[in-house]
């Protein structure tokens, strides 16, 4: 799988942990940065990590800053991206069986790394359940902005 990496300076060294992880798994990283520990926006990074999925470049993303709520919150403005925030592992199984998030946000200063891999492998080996569930991620990309545009 390919799989695209994100993180602003709080998130770097627990992304650097993953990709090893994924590397060691046998995915394909596509790391899309930060690449040092010196202070960046995590706007940025979520953004790049939800286009690279959207344009396909990548099957899924992983982004990580200091909460993982910023991050998220840039993923998610962009339409076509789920990007969920998970603490622990049964948030990591339902918003794949329910969400199909295709994008994993943590928070490298809320969760400890071992708890952050089994998530993350949770995330990885957890498949949409489609059905009900396909039905209203249908009407999450419906538009819904009331000015008549498409957002
Ligand atoms: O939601 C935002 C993230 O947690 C950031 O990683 C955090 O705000 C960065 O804070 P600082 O610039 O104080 O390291």
């Amino acid at each position: 799988m390919i799989i695209a990496l994100g993180a602003d300076h709080g998130g770097f060294e627990l992304k650097e942990k993953i990709k090893e992880h994924l590397i060691e798994k046998g995915h394909e990283i596509l790391d899309l940065g930060a690449h040092s520990k010196e202070s960046v926006d995590y706007p940025e990074f979520g953004r790049a990590v939800g286009e690279a999925v959207l344009d396909k470049k990548a099957e899924c993303g992983i982004i990580v800053c200091g909460t993982g709520i910023g991050i998220s919150i840039a993923a998610n403005r962009i339409k076509g991206v789920r990007a969920a925030l998970c603490t622990d592992t049964t948030m990591a199984k339902l918003t794949r069986q329910h969400n199909d998030a295709n994008v994993l946000a943590l928070g490298a200063r809320i969760i400890g790394d071992v708890l952050a891999l089994d998530i993350l492998d949770t995330f990885l080996s957890t498949e949409f359940e489609g059905g009900r569930h396909a039905v209203r991620i249908g009407k999450l990309e419906e538009k819904n902005c009331k000015c008549g545009c498409n957002h």
